[in-house]
């Protein structure tokens, strides 16, 4: 199993946003997290890649990618990220670089020495995300839907077990948002799972996967039954 959680308390600062979180992901699965503004998607998200602590006695088991986050020293967050994908709403690139450059400096930021290795690994990411043309673009001649593809592209780079996607959609137009979620969903194939936090309820119908709901401070596997839910606020994003 990928990621492992039961019984988990989950603050920010002293507000308790979710408790008893039983969360699970196992290889290749394709996983969303919807909820209302506010619901604690993006705190559980965080927990995973270690940007929000958990309380060490309100955590019965919490396991990401064979590490016990109870036991976890700081010094070692860096290289559990490494095995992580991490992708963001605004991209989050280096606007005054290239592409190539973009992923350059993620995999020399890894360890990565050997020029031949780089550039063949920032090829094939590239081609991965369809966007092999595009190496010499600076962010800003890229739409937003090409610029999400790059960040996708340098998510794959460290061949990453699992992706971490907080609302990669939420700057997109509706026909870009569906060819990006099916690109990840893609990825999945590869025995890479996909965890991602979305508004965009329609996905829900049009790229099937596991469905866990964030509401009043619970976390729920909805997959069987979310059709049926009123979703009308876990769709507004204000
Ligand atoms: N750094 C922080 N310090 C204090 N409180 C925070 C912090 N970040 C988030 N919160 C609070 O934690 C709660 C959950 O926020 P979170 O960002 O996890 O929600 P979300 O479901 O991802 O929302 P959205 O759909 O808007 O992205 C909110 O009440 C928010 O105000």
């Amino acid at each position: 199993m990928l990621i492992d959680y039961h019984k988990v308390n989950i603050y920010q600062q002293d507000k308790l946003i979710l408790h008893d979180v039983d969360f699970h992901a196992e290889e290749g699965e394709f996983i969303y997290l919807i909820g209302k503004v506010g619901s604690g998607k993006s705190s559980l998200l965080k927990t995973f890649y270690c940007e929000l602590d958990l309380p060490q006695k309100e955590t019965e088991k919490a396991q990401v990618l064979g590490r016990d986050l109870k036991a976890l020293k700081r010094k070692e967050v860096p290289a559990l990220r490494k095995e992580m994908g991490i992708i963001f709403q605004d991209f989050q690139l280096l606007h005054d670089q290239t592409v190539y450059r973009n992923l350059r400096f993620v995999l020399k930021a890894t360890g990565w020495k050997d020029k031949k290795k780089i550039d063949q690994r920032i090829d094939e990411v590239l081609e991965a995300v369809g966007m092999a043309d595009r190496k010499e673009s600076m962010p800003h001649e890229l739409s937003g839907g090409e610029q999400q593809r790059i960040s996708i592209a340098r998510a794959l780079l460290n061949h990453p077990k699992i992706i971490i996607a907080d609302e990669p959609t939420g700057n997109l137009d509706p026909e870009t948002a569906c060819n990006i979620v099916k690109l990840l969903k893609d990825i999945t194939t590869t025995g890479t799972a996909v965890v991602m936090s979305t508004h965009n309820i329609p996905l829900l119908d049009r790229f099937p996967g596991i469905v866990y709901r964030c509401k009043e401070g619970l976390l729920s596997d909805v997959t069987k039954e979310y059709a049926n839910l009123d979703l009308t606020e876990d769709e507004a994003t204000m």
